[in-house]
């Protein structure tokens, strides 16, 4: 996938790029970042970027020419049908599924906001899709955007490795993931679940489906709500709840 990022910060986006998966991806190929910082667009002395809001007010709003050039800029190299997308408080609030559909896409261009955010008209003539990553108020879009670009590159063909890719199926699932353990077998007095010690893998394998179950049920009944359980599901979830609070 082509990722253009507009940023004033463009060194933060290192996060993603040089470290662990996301690094890998980039490293490989699978995944291409370019930036483009509206600061080198700025034609004044003083390389402005911000404005001042009309209709008075604290605070100040991304200035309109340096923006717009940057995005022109973006689009003239990733194709000017490449998708744009804005992280701000007023987006959608993104989930896995949303990720998912981006994830398919060739290219998009994804532009980190500063200040109080760019001037509505930017939003109505060049923004495809206003997203969110949640119902918090950060100081720039930049980690909201490498959220999102790290939730999007983990489902790009061959990035994750098979056991991995089994992981991120668990989460696929809509239900939260099971408990995990390694070693050493007593840890502050408490001891791995001996199902986990045998080589059952059948019973391994439900024992985890409950957990995922019962812990959904437990802290994220609204998960669980929006699920439909197959029969093995619906019984073991029923045994973690008969079993549970005794
Ligand atoms: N939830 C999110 O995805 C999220 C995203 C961005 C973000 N901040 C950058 C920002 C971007 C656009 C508009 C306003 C702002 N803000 C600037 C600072 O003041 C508050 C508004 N915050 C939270």
């Amino acid at each position: 996938m082509h990722l253009g990022v507009i940023s004033l910060f463009p060194e933060m986006y290192r996060a993603v790029a040089d470290y662990g998966v996301t690094g890998r991806a980039v490293s490989q190929g699978r995944l291409v970042l370019n930036f483009w910082n509206p600061r080198d667009f700025a034609q004044d002395k003083h390389r402005t970027v911000d404005d001042r809001p009309y209709g008075g007010g604290p605070g100040m709003v991304m200035k309109v020419e340096p923006l717009q050039a940057a995005i022109n800029a973006a689009k003239q190299q990733l194709g000017s049908d490449t998708k744009v997308i804005y992280l701000s408080p007023q987006g959608q609030v993104l989930d896995q599924q949303s990720l998912v559909t981006m994830s398919q896409r060739q290219s998009m261009i994804v532009i980190a906001g500063r200040y109080e955010g760019i001037d509505e008209r930017l939003i109505a003539s060049q923004i495809d899709e206003e997203w969110s990553i949640g119902d918090y108020v950060l100081s720039g879009g930049e980690l909201a955007s490498m959220v999102l670009i790290d939730g999007v590159t983990r489902l790009l063909p061959g990035v994750l490795g098979d056991e991995e890719s089994a992981q991120q199926d668990s989460f696929m699932n809509g239900l939260l993931d099971h408990p995990h353990y390694t070693r050493p077998e007593q840890l502050d007095n408490q001891a791995v679940p001996s199902v986990l010690l045998g080589g059952d893998h059948e019973a391994i394998r439900k024992w985890r489906l409950k957990q995922s179950l019962g812990r959904t049920w437990l802290r994220r009944p609204d998960l669980l709500a929006m699920k439909t359980l197959s029969d093995e599901q619906t019984a073991l979830l029923e045994e973690f709840i008969a079993e549970h609070g005794q």
